[in-house]
């Protein structure tokens, strides 16, 4: 028997999609009907993904079409599923963190690219600008905040408020600090679990006197594991600022760096890229930049992922030294490396105006206008 294709289309009209009011033909679900004798194949897309939609939504049309057109004929159904996409929610996580206006974690994809060096100058450098500054080193392979702040050997002391026992972070250049290494022996080997390091650092966070903060930040590890998506999962932070460095290798697992804040179970805006060792200065020919592990990369990475680009530091030996000794570099004053640390720490700043405007307020984000910029060299 020959079949015609408008009996198909009027047979169609007498069925709905599962949760969809109009019939699949008026409601734009049969996107298309082929006959060939006695051979009918529809093609029909639905909203609703679940597998009893689906399977209701194709024996409905073998019915219909065998009942009203002809009950030989063979059909083929082809359907497709065009769920709607969920609205995003607010995407500060976990519970607000009272006196914690802004937590930013300052990750890389790769190790040893600066990701602490940039995190000790960023903090010192917001201290400087007069903000109230905390720092978490929550990097459980190798904390190294403590040497970087010269407190290795002070230990978080206890103290009592409100009638409970808090630790007191640590407090040097204005910064009050908080390590995982403070905890742990500087030659064990500790193997650290994710939720393990979640609990470790929701104790650093909510049995801490922090007091007030404009800001929190946070030294991740290294790498995109499953330790980060504990962290980002149990704490509200506000946005993360991706370190690299401009070598194709670097790059590459800083894209995973920030796909890993963008992928849907995180959900943590990108404030910005920064290019650590960008180039090379030798310190008697200040005019000389080489650029050992290629030119402007970072930056690149930036606008192919549409990320700000917050600024870029040299490579310069007194970076390492400072860091060594424990004083970050940015705390020397009138030198290009103190500029370098102003000018992304600026632009941290208005990126995290910025995104706190965009987005619904919560208790853990207050800083909404660029006041405490206007506080650089307060001190
Ligand atoms: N701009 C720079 N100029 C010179 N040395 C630098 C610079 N940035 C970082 N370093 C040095 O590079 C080394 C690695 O830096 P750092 O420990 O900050 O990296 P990281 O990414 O945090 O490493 P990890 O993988 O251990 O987390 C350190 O010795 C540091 O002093």
């Amino acid at each position: 028997m020959k079949i015609a294709k408008k009996d198909i289309l009027t047979a169609l009209e007498h069925i709905t999609v599962p949760g969809e009011g109009q019939n699949m033909v008026e409601s734009g679900a049969v996107t298309n009907v082929q006959v060939f004798g006695d051979e009918v194949e529809v093609d029909v897309t639905i909203k609703n993904p679940s597998l009893q939609a689906r399977k209701k939504t194709e024996v409905e049309i073998l019915k219909i079409i065998h009942q009203e057109v002809y009950a030989k004929a063979k059909i083929k159904v082809n359907l497709k599923v065009d769920a709607p996409a969920k609205p995003k929610v607010n995407e500060i996580k976990g519970k607000p963190i009272p006196g914690i206006k802004n937590i930013i974690a300052v990750a890389s994809g790769k190790g040893g690219v600066g990701k602490s060096t940039v995190t000790a100058n960023l903090a010192v450098t917001l201290a400087k600008m007069g903000f109230n500054v905390g720092l978490l080193d929550t990097d459980i392979y190798g904390p190294s905040m403590p040497i970087m702040f010269d407190v290795a050997l002070e230990r978080p002391l206890s103290v009592t408020i409100d009638g409970k026992n808090k630790m007191r972070p640590v407090e040097n250049y204005g910064v009050k600090m908080l390590s995982i290494g403070f905890f742990t022996q500087p030659n064990q080997a500790v193997i650290w679990r994710g939720p393990m390091a979640s609990k470790a650092l929701n104790q650093m966070i909510f049995d801490a006197h922090w007091g007030e903060l404009d800001f929190l930040l946070l030294d991740l590890p290294p790498g995109t594991g499953d330790i980060h998506l504990s962290i980002m999962q149990s704490l509200p932070v506000t946005g993360a600022v991706v370190v690299s460095t401009p070598q194709e290798i670097a790059l590459a697992d800083a894209r995973k760096g920030v796909a890993m804040f963008q992928q849907e179970a995180i959900n943590v805006p990108v404030l910005g890229i920064v290019e650590n060792m960008a180039y090379f200065t030798p310190e008697e020919l200040p005019q000389n930049k080489y650029h050992i592990f290629g030119k402007d990369g970072a930056k690149h990475l930036a606008k192919d992922l549409q990320v700000p680009f917050l600024g870029e530091v040299p490579l310069v030996q007194s970076v390492r030294e400072a860091g060594d000794v424990g004083r970050p570099a940015a705390l020397q004053t009138g030198t290009p490396i103190e500029m370098a640390f102003e000018e992304i720490t600026k632009n941290t700043v208005q990126q995290v105006v910025l995104r706190n405007k965009a987005l619904p307020p919560t208790e853990a984000i207050k800083i909404t206008t660029m006041a405490g910029c206007s506080a650089v060299k307060k001190k």
